[in-house]
């Protein structure tokens, strides 16, 4: 614009005044005065010089680096605990460091050159420039183009006017004319100059945000340096904290202290402890007859180790997949204070046995079960025999009557049942089932040899069932016969002679003839009529197994007593772990009979198996009920034969331990029944000592089988048949492999073998006999032999081969041997009592007078129990 100056340029485009002149000046146009006109040629020139500029700055520029960014990197390494919790710290030095976390800070810084801003502000502004000025310039032009239209136009105009010498009325048009086109002139300009003021603006505005932003950047920049700092230092913080943690943290892991010392966030996140409860947990634990160690442990619900070792304090060894019985366990369940609640597994066992444990009827006398008992070889089987072939075999055709445990004998007073198993044995095998079946006992004692040992048991244990006695004086016969020897030893044991004012009767008779043995019956008779021995008749039969036995034709058989009702045929019975229906009843002749009643043996065919003697007897209801209890006691049974077997292999290994040289006897025990088998089981077992041990590997009746051999040779037992043989398989495997079979018929035989064999096997016992002494009376030396002690033998021998010990005062000084035995100047073998010697000692010079030497030898004694 022709009239505006430099500074309103300045002015309207906001480029500072200085740079506008600089930007004049260096345009060539030296115009140092604000306030002069800013023409529009200056302006072109000024426009062609900001963009010739404009280009070669950008030229020039090219690879000048404007601005440089500086990168740097910095390691460090930070330790942090690998996660909180006592566990960590506890569990040692590698796991309490944690881990080591290794951290890189990278931090980046841009620097621009000053030069680079200052052009920049000046590029900015020369662009400014250079639109204002062009604004300006095409503003111009389109104003002067527009008068020069106008100017042409009025020349035309004028030029018409002329040329049609019109009035002068037209020439007084033009200044009227000339007015709106200077008005619209000025408008134009006016407009030019509000477009580029509104660019202006704009570009000021653009700026201002530019610089505001760069501000802005600066500050969000500076913010995340902050933040990233703050980060850092708290990072730093945690590390050193958590190294603190970790020593703290070891020290209460050594201290057995319960926390670890892991501090930080990772510790505080996963602390998950488990809360001691207040109070200990009292649980109900049922206990059943039988239970496995683990299975108690579960149930009490604590660690079957524990459990054990608990047992272990408690004396007892087990191992978790073991059976232990109720009291244990119910010891075992108080001990780890919880309540045990005893698991009765018998309701059916009771439902069943109530009736027999109290039968409820009619009582009706019954005859007295008699058994015959006494020192072996006094008579006892004698006595039986005769009774049965008097008494029950008399009269039948070729007398012979079956062995079936017992029998019955009539007398001028009624019937007596005797047990057909002579001895106490039977009689305390069968008590110890808890079946008390005799009533009377007969006590058989030689006349001729008087009360044995076996006579003074028989009676302790009569005393002990509260069984009287009635005294059978045997051998009367025998001339040397005593029977006042009898009564006097026996009265010794407190067993009184009615005769001599007390309760027993004594009978003298002879086994072997028969003498007397009809009063002995009739005393029996009265004993028992004093006893008023009564029965239940009218409820279900029970009774007592007296003997069983396999029979190979007829299955199972057994002997069974009657105690209280009726056992009849075609009744269901259970007996022990058998049960069956009663196919056919015998009684002792072996005929058949329907039923027997109270005090009655009868042989029972139809049972399931073989049921032990001793085992209750008892017809029941229903076969299902009969069968159903049957399997359960066989499950109990196997149950505590399992747990004794494992009890007995406890006891071996701890007798092992504490006795190393412990000898143990194995036996396999077969015999013709039942009876004989437990009976001669017992009184071997009973042979055991501290020294040796006997026991029973396998007993059974029947005869010696090839397992039997096979079973002997595994566990190098002694084959004992009594009253069986070896089938001839089992002897051949016995021959081939040299197994000795043992054959008894006597219970004692075998006793007494046994006692023999054990008594080999004791150590022989070495003991020192004194046999001479001889006082020392002078000690004088021998230039030859050393010293010599003058003595005299005063007691024995003293032999020179024997050891001696030198006594002083009584008192044993030395002990060796003799270097030289003398008499006079010969050496002697040895010197009696009552001679003097001279006796020197080998490696001692100190005999004094008045000292004595003791010549003994060791002999080997034979130990036998
Ligand atoms: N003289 C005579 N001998 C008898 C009498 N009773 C038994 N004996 C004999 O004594 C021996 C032993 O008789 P047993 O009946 O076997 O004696 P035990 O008491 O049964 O003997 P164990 O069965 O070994 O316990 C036999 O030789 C009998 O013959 C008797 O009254 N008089």
């Amino acid at each position: 614009m022709s009239q505006s100056t430099v500074r309103d340029f300045a002015e309207k485009t906001g480029v500072p005044l200085d740079r506008l002149l600089m930007q004049l000046r260096e345009a060539g146009l030296s115009t140092d005065d604000p306030d002069a006109e800013f023409s529009e040629s200056e302006k072109t020139t000024l426009l062609e010089h900001i963009r010739q500029t404009h280009g070669q700055r950008e030229e020039g520029e090219v690879g000048t680096p404007s601005q440089i960014t500086l990168k740097r990197r910095s390691h460090s390494q930070l330790k942090v605990p690998a996660g909180g919790g006592e566990k960590r710290a506890a569990r040692g030095s590698r796991a309490a460091t944690g881990k080591t976390v290794n951290v890189e800070v990278r931090k980046k810084r841009t620097y621009v050159k000053r030069s680079v801003v200052e052009a920049e502000a000046a590029e900015q502004d020369a662009q400014v420039l250079e639109r204002a000025l062009l604004a300006d310039i095409k503003a111009a032009e389109a104003a002067r183009h527009e008068a020069e239209e106008k100017a042409r136009q009025e020349a035309e105009a004028r030029a018409a006017r002329e040329a049609e010498a019109a009035e002068a009325s037209s020439a007084a048009e033009a200044p009227a004319e000339e007015a709106p086109s200077a008005e619209s002139e000025a408008a134009a300009s006016e407009e030019a100059t509000s477009i580029a003021d509104l660019e202006a603006e704009q570009q000021k505005a653009d700026s201002e945000a530019a610089r505001k932003k760069e501000i802005e950047d600066e500050k969000e920049r500076k913010r995340l340096e902050a933040e990233a700092k703050r980060e850092r230092e708290a990072e730093e913080r945690a590390a050193r904290k958590a190294a603190r943690g970790k020593g703290k943290a070891r020290k209460k892991a050594a201290g057995g202290g319960r926390r670890g010392g892991a501090a930080g966030v990772a510790s505080s996140a996963i602390q998950q402890e488990f809360e001691k409860p207040t109070a200990p947990v009292v649980r109900d634990v049922q206990v059943p007859e039988s239970i496995t160690v683990g299975e108690l442990a579960q149930r009490m619900s604590v660690k079957a180790a524990d459990l054990i070792k608990e047992m272990m304090k408690q004396g007892v060894m087990a191992t978790i997949n073991q059976a232990i019985d109720q009291d244990t366990a119910v010891l075992l369940v108080e001990e780890l204070g919880h309540r045990p609640h005893i698991v009765r597994e018998d309701d059916l066992e009771e439902e069943v046995l109530s009736q027999a444990t109290e039968p409820t009827g009619t009582e009706a006398p019954r005859p007295p079960v008699v058994t015959i008992m006494g020192h072996v070889d006094h008579g006892k089987t004698t006595l039986l025999d005769y009774i049965r072939r008097a008494k029950v075999a008399a009269g039948e055709a070729g007398g012979i009557t079956q062995h079936i445990g017992a029998y019955k004998v009539p007398t001028d007073r009624g019937e007596l049942t005797f047990l057909d198993t002579p001895g106490h044995e039977a009689f305390t095998a069968m008590r110890a089932r808890g079946a008390q079946v005799t009533d009377v006992v007969i006590l058989v004692v030689a006349a001729d040899d008087g009360v044995m040992p076996q006579t003074e048991e028989a009676v302790k244990h009569a005393r002990a069932a509260g069984v009287p006695i009635v005294v059978a004086v045997n051998k009367m016969d025998r001339e040397d016969a005593d029977p006042d020897r009898v009564k006097n030893e026996l009265a010794a044991m407190e067993v009184i002679p009615e005769e001599w004012g007390g309760d027993t009767q004594f009978i003298d008779c002879s086994a072997l003839n028969g003498t007397g043995v009809e009063a002995l019956l009739e005393a029996v008779a009265l004993q028992a009529e004093l006893l008023e021995l009564k029965a239940v008749v009218d409820c279900p039969g029970a009774g007592i197994v007296v003997e069983s036995s396999l029979d190979r034709g007829r299955g199972p058989v057994a002997t069974v007593l009657v105690q209280n009702g009726v056992l009849r045929q075609g009744d269901t019975i259970l007996s022990g772990t058998e049960f069956g229906r009663v196919r056919a009843l015998l009684d002792e002749r072996g005929e058949r009979v329907k039923s027997a009643g109270p005090s009655t043996p009868a042989v029972v065919l139809g049972l399931s198996g073989l049921p032990e003697a001793g085992d209750e007897v008892l017809v029941v209801e229903d076969e299902k009920k009969a069968r159903e209890l049957a399997d359960h006691r066989r499950e109990k049974s196997r149950d505590k034969r399992l747990q004794a077997q494992k009890a007995a292999k406890m006891d071996e290994l701890f007798s092992h331990i504490q006795e190393q040289d412990v000898k143990t006897v194995n036996l396999v025990i077969k015999g013709d029944v039942q009876g004989s088998v437990e009976a001669l089981t017992q009184s071997l077992t009973n042979l055991s000592t501290d020294e040796v041990r006997i026991t029973p590997v396998a007993t059974g009746v029947g005869a010696i089988n090839e397992s039997d051999v096979n079973l002997a040779m595994a566990s190098e037992a002694l084959l004992i048949g009594f009253n069986v043989r070896a089938d001839a398989k089992a002897r051949r495997l016995a021959q081939d492999n040299d197994v000795e079979l043992h054959y008894y018929s006597i219970i004692y035989d075998a006793i007494d073998q046994l006692r023999n064999a054990i008594s080999g096997m004791l150590e022989p016992e070495t003991q020192e006999q004194i046999i001479g002494t001889a006082e020392v009376r002078d000690v004088f030396r021998s230039s030859q032999l050393g010293q010599i002690a003058g003595c005299l033998v005063v007691d024995g021998v003293v032999r020179r081969s024997n050891p001696i010990r030198v006594l002083r005062d009584n008192v044993v000084v030395f002990e060796g041997e003799l270097e030289s035995l003398r008499r006079f100047k010969d050496d002697v073998k040895e010197v009696q009592s009552g001679t003097e010697c001279g006796i020197g000692v080998r490696n001692y010079n100190d005999v004094r007078a008045g000292d004595q030497i003791e010549c003994y030898e060791r002999i080997t004694i034979e130990r036998s129990l």
